[in-house]
């Protein structure tokens, strides 16, 4: 198999010996039956995996189905995975066919399979063992054909240490291991994701892509990313989305760069040493943070487009063409762009956001977030509102994932009652 058109093929990006390993081993082990364990660090691209598995494998042509098992909750799991009868439960007014059950003769991607409860890790091994599983409120065994891919970002060897995994489901998952390597092993694509990320954007966004001073890309290259390739793409995202200029040097990028700018650091403490799994939580909770910060430079922006468009009409008499001073960012979509962008296209000028703004959705002084945790929630709470409860949606939003958003949601306290839409 040519790897490189595998890479073409699903759009992955790099060529660092240690990436290429994990690659080939997916595309050797894809034809068999076996189960596959992908571990490596939140953001380095794990989601490939199990596709390609299911893509070159015989069961291509049958369902592939990927759950992430810490987004569902821990009521409802064994009902999303095996099904149920009806009356099983209360609110179970229909019987119900689980994952498994669907993806009979296709593949699962069971993701964040650390976070499944003990009872469940029953039922999969039982599935994993024999091919059978039992519907919630049945007493009947049931046979389905399914091969399961699974992916960790948290040390499976220690979740069993500590009581958290049975250890014959670890076995029988692990059968061929898959390492993926975090981005700070794998130097030689750091660049190549940048360039390509930034060209993606400029390209949806009709404008010229940014680059790189040499001091830059060598400044880009030995950071530590310890959101990975996530929080590489947020990056360039940010950056082409904000900036007005499109080389961007040192001083620019360190801006972007959270251990190398003083603010960043301040807002959200970092630990002094690389390797915990609290880096990750606080890489996290910077993207959070990140994004309340851009959406109310948005906010603002539209504010002073409200009032520059207020002040146009009063001298114009009237008029329904908006134009901004140089200085002023303008929205369009979900994207803060320089007022540089706002060119006229097909004639009239792009559509800006600001029209639909009222004074209700304006910050009023004083109301500025106070703590880190009260700035989280209300990020959290506003994408959630804004996606009417879809998490998924939110949590793409947020630059997070579903699952991190499920263990905000939880630790912070948010309510249905919160998320008035
Ligand atoms: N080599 C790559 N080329 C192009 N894009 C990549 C590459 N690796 C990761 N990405 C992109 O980075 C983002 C994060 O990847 P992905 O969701 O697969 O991470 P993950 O390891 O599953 O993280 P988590 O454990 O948090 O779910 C996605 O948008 C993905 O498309």
């Amino acid at each position: 198999m040519e790897l490189q058109s595998v890479k073409q093929r699903f759009g992955i990006i790099g060529n660092t010996p240690a990436l290429n390993r994990a690659l080939e081993v997916a595309l050797r082990v894809a034809p068999t039956d076996l189960s596959v364990l992908i571990s490596g660090e939140s953001g380095v691209g794990k989601e490939f995996f199990p596709q390609i598995i299911h893509a070159y494998s015989a069961r291509k042509h049958g369902n592939y189905i990927a759950v992430n098992c810490g987004a569902i909750p821990e009521g409802t799991i064994d009902s999303e995975l095996f099904g149920h009868e009806k009356g099983s439960f209360t609110g179970a007014t229909d019987s119900r066919k689980g994952y498994f059950e669907v993806a009979d003769g296709g593949t699962i991607f069971l993701d964040e399979v650390g976070e499944l409860p003990l009872t469940t890790q029953v039922r999969l091994l039982r599935v994993l063992q024999s091919g059978e599983f039992i519907r919630v409120g049945s007493s009947k065994a049931q046979k389905t054909n399914v091969r399961v891919v699974a992916a960790t970002n948290v040390n499976l060897r220690q979740a069993v240490e500590a009581g958290r995994f049975r250890e014959d489901l670890y076995y029988r998952l692990n059968t061929v291991p898959i390492a993926v390597p975090p981005l700070r092993d794998r130097q030689g694509d750091i660049h190549l994701l940048f360039r390509k990320f930034a060209t993606d954007i400029a390209a949806q966004y009709h404008m010229p892509p940014i680059g790189l001073t040499h001091q830059a890309r060598l400044m880009l290259e030995s950071y530590r990313w310890p959101g990975n390739v996530r929080q590489l793409k947020n990056v360039a995202e940010q950056i082409s989305a904000v900036e007005e200029k499109r080389e961007i040097d040192p001083d620019i990028l360190m801006r972007y760069l959270p251990d190398y700018t003083a603010a960043a650091t301040q807002l959200v403490p970092m630990p002094a040493a690389h390797g915990g799994g609290g880096e990750f939580a606080n890489a996290t909770e910077r993207d959070i943070l990140y994004k309340l910060l851009f959406d109310l430079r948005g906010e603002v922006s539209e504010l002073k487009g409200m009032v520059a468009e207020l002040a146009a009409n009063q001298h114009s008499g009237g008029g329904h063409a908006i134009s901004y001073p140089a200085s002023l960012p303008v929205k369009i979509g979900e994207q803060i762009l320089p007022s540089a962008f706002a060119q006229p296209r097909n004639g009239s000028y792009i559509e800006t956001a600001a029209e639909e703004v009222t004074a209700d959705d304006a910050p009023e002084a004083g109301q500025a977030p106070q703590t880190k945790e009260e700035a989280q929630r209300e990020a959290i709470v506003q994408a959630l509102r804004k996606y009417r409860g879809k998490r998924k949606e939110a949590a793409r939003e947020l630059f997070i994932s579903e699952r991190t958003l499920y263990r905000k949601i939880k630790e912070l306290g948010i309510r249905d009652e919160d998320i008035r839409f």
